[in-house]
């Protein structure tokens, strides 16, 4: 780790942890200005060349000097993730956060939340499929946002299993689905699909837990 990436750990606090995902996270559309969605995205264009690289000696060594400046540059930009844009930027795909796959919501409504997702070459699994652990992060983000839809308040995932069906394709849109199946207590119990056009490629049944106040 830099000298910039151990500054990082400092954090902003005028706005008190209250518990969760602190319901009153400032969500934005500005925070990094407006060539932050470009940027998300040369980020991930960096991961999937990454992934199917081959690089030679000379390279790999030009290519280490090249991301230690640039993670230099980056580390002294980083902040607390409250304030961050990753996670907050509900103008962009998946808000802004590039570690989850890319997804747009098309429809928030009493039926649910769904989205556009496309998996990239970097959630390769194997043989052009999406990794199934890729698979179960879309859900549990989607889900955590239906759950959140249906109860107005933030949750936590108390279990996931997701059903393989099918391949999930990378490159290819497909149609994420999540929504409340029922609701007892605190207890929010989602139901969720993706397909690639027809084709099921995966079911979700999970369990989201209202947090109380102060809850972490
Ligand atoms: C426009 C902008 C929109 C923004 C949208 C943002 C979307 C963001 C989306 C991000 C999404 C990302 C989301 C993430 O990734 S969240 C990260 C992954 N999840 C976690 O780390 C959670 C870890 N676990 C815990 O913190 C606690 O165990 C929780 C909070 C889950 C419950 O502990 P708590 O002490 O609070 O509750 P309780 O134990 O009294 O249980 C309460 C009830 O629940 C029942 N129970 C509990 N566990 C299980 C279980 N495993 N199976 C079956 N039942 C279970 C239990 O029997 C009881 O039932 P009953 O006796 O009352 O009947």
């Amino acid at each position: 780790m830099s000298e910039a990436n151990d500054r990082a750990v400092e954090t902003v606090d005028e706005d008190p942890h209250e518990g969760g995902f602190r319901a009153h996270a400032a969500i934005t559309t500005d925070r990094g200005g407006p060539r932050y969605g470009e940027f998300s995205e040369q980020v991930r264009l960096l991961m999937d060349n990454a992934r199917y690289a081959c690089p030679d000696d000379e390279l790999v060594d030009e290519l280490i000097e090249s991301l230690k400046a640039l993670n230099d540059r980056l580390a002294d930009s980083r902040i607390d993730e409250w304030h961050s844009p990753a996670g907050t930027r509900i103008d962009l795909p998946s808000r802004g956060n590039i570690t989850l796959p890319p997804y747009v919501v098309t429809e928030v409504n009493d039926n649910g939340v769904v989205a556009e997702l496309t998996f990239r070459d970097f959630h390769l699994g194997g043989n052009n499929a999406a990794h199934g652990g890729h698979v179960a992060v879309a859900f549990d983000d989607v889900g955590g946002f239906a759950s959140a839809v249906a109860i107005q308040h933030v949750s936590r995932t108390a279990y996931l299993t997701v059903q393989y069906r099918s391949i999930t394709p990378l490159n290819t849109p497909l149609r994420i689905h999540a929504w409340a199946d029922r609701i007892e207590g605190r207890k929010v119990f989602i139901k969720g699909t993706l397909y690639d056009g027809d084709r099921l490629c995966a079911e979700m049944d999970a369990l989201f837990i209202k947090l109380n106040p102060g809850q972490a």
